[in-house]
């Protein structure tokens, strides 16, 4: 029977030796300790198809989008291997930077994925409170940006940020995303003034 864990082992290491243009290769990918995290990593999936990626799974069509991301389960305490697959071959499969969440107190996938991946940057995401100290509590010398726990929507924005130095296709999806919150904010802040706190807070 053929071990799960190895196959997907066996295919990064295969994609890190195909030679793919770039416009093929994932700039962004997402990976959390397990399937449970999903609905806090949801957040990065939600910025980036805001920005106009596309998620680059295995079917059989490549996306249309020009800039896509892909999105895996790995645990550096239950598939330590996995992990050292996805994180040593993220640069020759193309990926720009990582966004890793992992909960519970032993939170130790976003630095450890930081640490291997090096020198691509990697924002980690602490999936509840009591993980924010295992994955900012990085050593002097080996570098992991984090985000607030559950924050995974503003890591992704943070990874755009990165790529946009180098697309400046993207510095223009971030600006036009900007300028929709603030003028939410505006709309928002209107409607409370004119229409009066109780009317407003009946509306929602
Ligand atoms: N923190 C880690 C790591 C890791 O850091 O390697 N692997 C899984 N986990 C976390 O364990 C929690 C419970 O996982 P289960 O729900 O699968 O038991 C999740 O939040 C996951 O990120």
């Amino acid at each position: 029977m053929t071990d799960p864990v190895q196959s997907l082992i066996d295919d990064l290491h295969a994609e890190a030796d195909r030679d793919r243009p770039t416009e093929e290769t994932p700039e962004v990918g997402i990976v959390m300790g397990s399937d449970s995290d999903l609905d806090v990593m949801y957040g990065a999936y939600e910025a980036l198809t805001e920005l106009g990626f596309e998620e680059l799974t295995d079917g059989d069509d490549l996306p249309e989008a020009r800039f896509t991301f892909e999105t895996y389960v790995v645990s550096a305490h239950r598939t330590p291997d996995l992990m050292d697959a996805y994180a040593t071959t993220a640069r020759d499969r193309g990926l720009d930077a990582i966004v890793a969440g992992a909960g519970g107190k032993a939170a130790d996938l976003p630095n450890m994925v930081a640490s291997l991946a090096y020198p691509l940057p990697v924002v980690g995401v602490p999936v509840q409170e009591k993980s924010v100290d295992s994955v900012i509590g990085m050593p002097t010398g080996a570098p992991l940006v984090a985000v607030d726990a559950g924050k995974s929507f503003n890591a992704a924005l943070s990874v755009v940020q990165m790529l946009a130095r180098a697309y400046p296709e993207l510095e223009d999806r971030l600006e036009a995303y900007h300028d929709d919150l603030r003028a939410g904010v505006g709309r928002v802040s209107r409607d409370l003034h004119e229409s009066g706190t109780d009317a407003f807070r009946e509306r929602r």
